[in-house]
């Protein structure tokens, strides 16, 4: 039975890396698939993974419609075997509703990879839909870290090295980026107290202040513990 499989995790877990994985071991056994994104960093048209491979594909705009799409094109004489869908987190609930008709009525495979929650760890609404439609969630094995060590679970956004949590949904970055927007992957405690690595590093070099005052539990979330492994800088 085709399926809508939707590969999520945090940014930089090997998502697109591994879109272009199954890709290659599927068009390696003569099959033929149509690749999607939207807003890559590498630019329109194109599905990037940070190991230094890219494909072209066919950015899937606003107005987009993947039914459609795909009817057109299996109606010319073309062919598709199965269906590609990067970033998936930017689709509207409209175009994930197209692709499960597509694996439903085209009875062609449609694995969609993208992140869950955005900045403020608030579901983006292709996320919200492909969580509600798709017949299996697989959670990305190779897991990004927290600069603590654990999981990473939650995606920062930071501006001039500053964790925020207001601003738009969407702003195409990087992590590592080092420009205005960037953005770092924490697990919940370092998000909900808004250490990134940087501030983290900060705290741990500020020199301590007696409390004058036992430290209530709002205070003592906020400092930084003897298991908060801080990285170097
Ligand atoms: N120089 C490197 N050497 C080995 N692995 C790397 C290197 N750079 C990135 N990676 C791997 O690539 C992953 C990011 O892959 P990518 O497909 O771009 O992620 P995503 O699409 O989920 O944002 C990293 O988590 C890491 O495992
Ligand atoms: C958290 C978050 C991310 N984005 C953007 C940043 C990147 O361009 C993509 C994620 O790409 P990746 O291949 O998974 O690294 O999403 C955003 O626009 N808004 C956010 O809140």
């Amino acid at each position: 039975m085709p399926e809508l499989v939707f590969f999520s995790g945090t940014m930089d877990c090997g998502k697109s890396t591994l879109a272009l994985q199954i890709e290659h071991n599927r068009s390696a056994r003569g099959l033929q698939g149509m690749i999607f994104t939207r807003n890559d960093r590498a630019g329109a048209g194109k599905l990037s993974s940070r190991l230094g491979l890219v494909t072209e594909a066919v950015e899937a705009a606003e107005e987009f419609d993947f039914y459609a799409y795909l009817v057109d094109h299996l109606s010319r004489g073309g062919r598709c075997d199965y269906v590609i869908a990067d970033e998936a987190q930017f689709l509207a609930p409209e175009q994930i509703d197209q692709l499960a008709r597509v694996v439903d009525d085209l009875e062609l495979d449609v694995f969609a990879f993208g992140i869950t929650t955005d900045f403020r760890s608030k579901l983006f609404p292709g996320s919200q839909r492909l969580v509600e439609l798709a017949d299996r969630v697989e959670v990305l094995q190779v897991e990004a870290l927290c600069w603590c060590g654990a999981r990473a679970t939650h995606n920062a956004r930071t501006v001039g090295g500053v964790m925020v949590v207001e601003g738009a949904q969407v702003v195409v970055g990087d992590v590592n980026a080092g420009d205005q927007v960037g953005y770092e992957v924490l697990c919940r405690r370092h998000h909900r107290r808004r250490m990134t690595a940087a501030s983290a590093h900060a705290a741990a070099l500020s020199p301590d202040v007696l409390p004058v005052e036992p430290a209530g539990p709002a205070e003592r979330a906020r400092q930084p513990r003897p298991t908060d492994r801080v990285q170097p800088a």
